[in-house]
């Protein structure tokens, strides 16, 4: 029997970087290796449908969440589905796509862990918790540049689905197994974005490598640009490890280095010398992203995506 894909969820709110955090993994895992679906085609009506009954789009009743789960446990079992497809320029329905799960599924979106069944279908969980100030900025320059709209349609749609965010997307993050944020450092603009920090919050629910090996414990912003500590999520103790924009070549090679010697695939993507695309990404609105905390979350994840073909 051949192996089962390996199912990676990515869920965050519009605009806290599900996108762009996927493009990385899956250069890590190999374009060829990957397919990625947006659990956001699932959508239940059309724009204009949703304006006359007034519900938002974050709204689980506004979403097939049945339709989601059986699609992404049919992927989980390697067989293909027929995809809905919402289009964000027309705001109507495209025909379905037939998609066929390669070795790795990626599903990314806004309810992806919104039910318990739903939940199942994920081999690793990935929540992104971006501070609202700067997923607003985000998701202005994404929904005007991209999408269409102007400053002030976009602010005054997150201000209509704050209510839907508070009571059905942010509780997901309980799910999740690691728990991404990036942040821009305190009192500095965040408009330099290849310079913003993460805090990585990994619960126990995965194997996570031992990083005590080559990881500052306990330490503050001051001792070291990487840091690992213990914290509590959502009131459940949990390690975190943060990595400053600011870290040097020298500490985030050390730390890659770490996590690639692992695993023979990631050894191959790890190469600096024969992989100078390295932690470089396009975001959504076409500027490039070269950033060592976003190169370093995505190299963390796909490591768990290959760990997790020698769990199953
Ligand atoms: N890690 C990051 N560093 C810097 N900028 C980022 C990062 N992640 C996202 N962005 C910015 O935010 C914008 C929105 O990100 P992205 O499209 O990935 O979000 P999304 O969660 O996929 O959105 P949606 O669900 O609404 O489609 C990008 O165009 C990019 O400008
Ligand atoms: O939150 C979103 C994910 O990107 C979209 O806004 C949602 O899918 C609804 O789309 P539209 O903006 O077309 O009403």
């Amino acid at each position: 029997m051949t192996d089962r894909p390996i199912m990676l969820g990515i869920v965050g709110d519009s605009a806290a970087g599900k996108t762009t955090l996927t493009k990385g993994i899956a250069q890590f895992l190999g374009p060829e290796n990957v397919t990625v679906i947006c659990t956001d085609d699932y959508h239940r009506y059309d724009r204009k449908q949703r304006a006359e009954l007034g519900i938002t789009a974050l709204h689980p009743d506004c979403n097939y969440l049945d339709i989601m789960q059986q699609h992404l446990s049919q992927l989980r079992t390697g067989q293909p589905i027929l995809k809905p497809i919402y289009n964000h320029k027309t705001g109507t329905f495209d025909a379905p796509e037939y998609i066929k799960p390669n070795k790795f599924v990626v599903a990314e979106g806004l309810l992806g862990y919104s039910t318990r069944g739903v939940r199942a279908a994920y081999d690793v969980k990935v929540y992104l918790a971006p501070p609202e100030e700067l997923r607003a900025q985000w998701k202005i320059k994404r929904d005007t540049q991209k999408r269409g709209y102007t400053e002030e349609q976009v602010r005054a749609e997150m201000l209509k689905r704050e209510p839907d965010s508070d009571a059905y997307i942010r509780p997901q993050r309980q799910w999740a197994d690691l728990v991404v944020s990036f942040y821009p450092t305190p009192g500095h603009a965040s408009e330099g974005n290849g310079n913003l920090n993460v805090r990585l919050v990994l619960r126990p629910n995965i194997p996570h490598p031992d990083l005590t090996q080559v990881v500052t414990t306990n330490a503050t912003h001051s001792d070291s640009a990487i840091r690992l500590g213990l914290d509590r999520d959502m009131g459940k103790p949990v390690d975190v490890l943060e990595i400053d924009g600011n870290a040097t070549s020298e500490q985030v090679t050390n730390l890659e280095k770490f996590i690639c010697g692992d695993i023979p695939h990631l050894l191959a993507a790890c190469d600096r010398s024969t992989n100078p695309e390295l932690g470089k990404v396009t975001g959504t609105t076409g500027e490039t992203l070269q950033s060592y905390p976003l190169a370093l979350t995505q190299l963390l994840i796909a490591y768990h995506v290959l760990k997790a073909t020698q769990l199953r």
